[in-house]
């Protein structure tokens, strides 16, 4: 067992204390995030884009997947560790089970799935079976090539209520976490107050019950110089990595970062 739980999370949501997390992909960085503070490390299927040099997360694969999550879970000190499940390995229900088994033995404490209220019967199926889920809402990465880019989601009217009612769907399936990517600030607000389990989010303002960045983008590296918005860059007047990463936890912490520029209006 991990020192943080999801017992540990929850009980950070109560106290209105921000959780931290970052992807990581590797077992130094897994190393200095767990023991500069950082909670939760995301396997994020954003390796394809900053290890690989894709112009899109889609071709990753579970090899890939699990081979790095093998390597952050060997470097781990105590953080939760979550593993992407990556484009189309669940794209039926017996390739969720097999492929989610597949990250936990790797040494994912939790799975994290893209999509909506569609997803309630793998994260029902998934829960009942051991494997705790984070299900990933608003912009998700999987679909650019459906939302046509990398789109702030939820600005209609409609669609923000139905990003509600998805979050109240998928709470009650079972999943025991939700994210919120790019979506507007007071959305992720209400989301995150209507349900009980814990909502990260990135590219969501500052109401959410905390915060994701990828680890390449808060250090100050990006392959295309585009940046996003909600990005910042954490190792600007720092002396070291480790120095970069307590900075981050530290203004999660203190809920100066986000701050409302790093945020969407409705
Ligand atoms: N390095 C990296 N960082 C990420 O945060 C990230 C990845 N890769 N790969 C997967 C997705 C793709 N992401 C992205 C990429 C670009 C924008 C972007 O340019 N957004 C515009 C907003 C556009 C709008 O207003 O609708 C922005 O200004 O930030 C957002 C999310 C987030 N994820
Ligand atoms: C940006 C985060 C949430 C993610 O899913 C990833 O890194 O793949
Ligand atoms: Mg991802």
């Amino acid at each position: 067992m991990p020192d943080v739980t999801l017992t540990t999370l929850r009980a950070l949501k109560q106290k209105g204390e921000k959780i931290t997390m970052l992807t990581c992909y590797d077992a130094t960085f897994a190393d200095a995030c767990s023991k500069a503070g950082v909670e939760v490390l995301l396997i994020g299927d954003s390796l394809g884009m900053v290890l690989q040099g894709h112009d899109s997360t889609l071709p990753v694969s579970m090899a890939d997947t699990l081979y790095h999550t093998a390597s952050v879970k060997r470097g781990n000190a105590g953080a939760l560790i979550i593993a992407d499940l990556p484009f189309m390995a669940n794209a039926t229900l017996e390739q969720t089970l097999h492929n989610s088994g597949l990250l936990m033995q790797a040494g994912a404490h939790m799975v994290k799935v893209e999509g909506a209220a569609w997803l309630a019967e793998s994260i029902t199926k998934l829960a009942e079976r051991g494997v705790p889920v984070c299900a990933h809402m608003g912009l998700t990465p999987q679909a650019v090539n459906i939302l046509g880019g990398y789109k702030v989601q939820g600005r209609e009217h409609n669609q923000a209520r139905q990003m509600v009612a998805d979050a109240i769907a998928l709470e009650q399936a079972g999943a025991a976490m939700l994210l919120l990517e790019c979506v507007p600030s007071d959305l992720a607000g209400e989301i995150s107050r209507t349900v009980k389990v814990p909502v990260i989010g990135i590219g969501a303002g500052p109401q959410t019950d905390g915060q994701v960045l990828v680890l390449h983008d808060m250090l100050g590296l990006s392959l295309s110089g585009r940046v996003p918005k909600f990005v910042k860059n954490f190792m600007s007047g720092q002396p070291s990595i480790q120095d970069a990463l307590a900075a981050y936890v530290k203004e999660v912490k203190a809920v100066s970062f986000p701050a409302a520029e790093h945020g969407f209006s409705a």
